[in-house]
């Protein structure tokens, strides 16, 4: 369900935003006067090094009520075992073909990040390298409790349920059919807006999120820029008993804080959590023959080290005309060196007809062989190819080139499906030499 989202956004992806809460509280001729407008603390938040070329540069000035250095000292925090970080050492990494059902909903009470659960992660949280891909699911608002991830960029995928992100730059509402990120250090709560959500949630260890390139597609599509959506200035002026967690090189802490640190009154800059809705997604795809690489539906990416190898691209399957002549239409057979981890926001998906349901996942890593279930594979191949659109679906992955190490708790719990890869033993060999072709 989505939920009227009447709150008042900046627009532009990656743009230089200002804003501000009260009649000129954002400083006009510098960043750090001598005295801030309404008794303010002017601080800085860096999202890239300094020195990170113009064009990758994000950082942010907040004009806050306090500076976030007023707080108590980090104790560490236990109360979420499943919630786990990269390098993941319980269990070798596997080749074998992975699937899993969704999370059944919580049954003691658990907010957004008590109810986080760790499905795999890859590359290393310490040298700002790879992902990990959770699961929330929550009953509750986190209340008095902030949150800040200090290993990586959040990327939120709503599945179910929507939700206020309060954030220190302001507010954003999602619901499933939309994304939010929010960068690497960003403290935020998250209230539930319907009695629980579930959803998945990918913290990026790498460089943060962006477009990716349209080459020779030109100055549109895809992704456009005008649809990210940032907060406007919000605060709170809130004091009492606050809890704040952050995650620190794969550990959790917890400081007491005498006020809420949603605290900024003003700031402008370019690093910023922001909201985007998938349906405005560009699909661009074949009107001529042959299945393209799904690299065509990249909604944003984390580059690593080597141009075009990405440590995340973030991949849509949404609703659209599928029209190819000539041409098995769902995925083909195959095997990639990048690792493959897939998630289903709603409908079915067209490889996968049975088993892969809303909430669930999959995971095929670096090389392992994957491709249509069976009864796809028949369908497939007799259908009549008259253009048809496919409606009321929206799977997506979550693709790296470092291979994912699933947790513990994904190889060992109820929810994976064990005999996932019976879904191809009905492939029956039809090969016949003599067949003219
Ligand atoms: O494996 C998958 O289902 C994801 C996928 C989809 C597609 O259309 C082409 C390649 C690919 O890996
Ligand atoms: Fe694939």
């Amino acid at each position: 369900m989505t939920l009227p989202d009447d709150l008042e956004y900046q627009t532009g992806f990656g743009n230089e935003h200002e804003t501000e809460a009260l009649p000129d509280a954002l400083p006009k001729a510098c960043f750090s006067p001598q005295k801030v407008p309404y008794g303010l603390y002017a601080e800085q938040f860096s999202s890239t090094a300094f020195t990170a070329p113009k064009h990758q540069n994000r950082r942010t000035w907040t004009y806050r009520i306090r500076p976030s250095a007023v707080q108590g000292d980090y104790q560490s925090w236990d109360h979420n075992p499943l919630l786990k970080t990269a390098p993941l050492r319980d269990l070798p990494p596997t080749p074998s073909q992975l699937r899993w059902g969704p999370l059944p909903a919580p049954e003691q009470p658990a907010d957004f990040i008590s109810g986080l659960t760790t499905i795999a992660a890859n590359g290393d949280a310490s040298t700002q390298i790879g992902t990990a891909i959770h699961l929330y699911a929550a009953n509750q608002s986190m209340e008095k409790r902030f949150f800040y991830n200090a290993d990586g960029e959040l990327l939120i995928v709503p599945q179910a349920g929507a939700l206020m992100i309060c954030t220190e730059l302001g507010r954003l509402q999602v619901s499933p059919g939309d994304i939010a990120v929010i960068p690497r250090g960003i403290k935020f709560r998250v209230d539930l807006l319907e009695e629980k959500a579930s959803g998945y949630l990918c913290e990026n260890y790498g460089a943060p999120l962006t477009l990716p390139e349209r080459g020779p597609v030109g100055a549109n599509g895809f992704a456009n820029d005008r649809d990210f959506q940032y907060p406007v200035a919000w605060y709170e002026e809130k004091e009492g008993e606050f809890e704040l967690i952050c995650k620190f090189s794969g550990h959790l802490y917890a400081c007491e804080l005498n006020h809420s640190p949603l605290d900024v009154v003003a700031w402008v800059g370019t690093s910023a959590p922001y909201k985007y809705q998938l349906s405005r997604f560009n699909v661009i795809n074949t009107v001529s023959y042959d299945h393209p690489d799904p690299s065509i539906f990249t909604v944003l990416t984390s580059q690593s080290d080597t141009p075009g190898v990405a440590n995340l691209d973030f991949v849509i399957f949404p609703p659209r005309w599928m029209v190819a002549e000539n041409t098995f239409r769902p995925p083909w057979y195959h095997r990639n060196i990048m690792s493959e981890f897939m998630g289903l926001v709603h409908g079915v998906y067209d490889a996968k007809e049975k088993g892969f349901v809303p909430g669930g996942s999959s995971l095929h890593n670096c090389m392992s062989p994957h491709g249509p279930e069976a009864d796809v594979f028949k369908k497939a191949s007799e259908a009549d190819l008259k253009p048809v659109r496919y409606e009321n679906t929206l799977a997506f992955m979550f693709e790296s080139r470092y291979v994912y190490v699933p947790s513990k708790f994904a190889m060992e719990s109820d929810i994976r499906q064990k005999d996932y890869i019976k879904c191809w033993s009905g492939l029956q060999k039809h090969f016949d030499p003599n067949q003219k072709p």
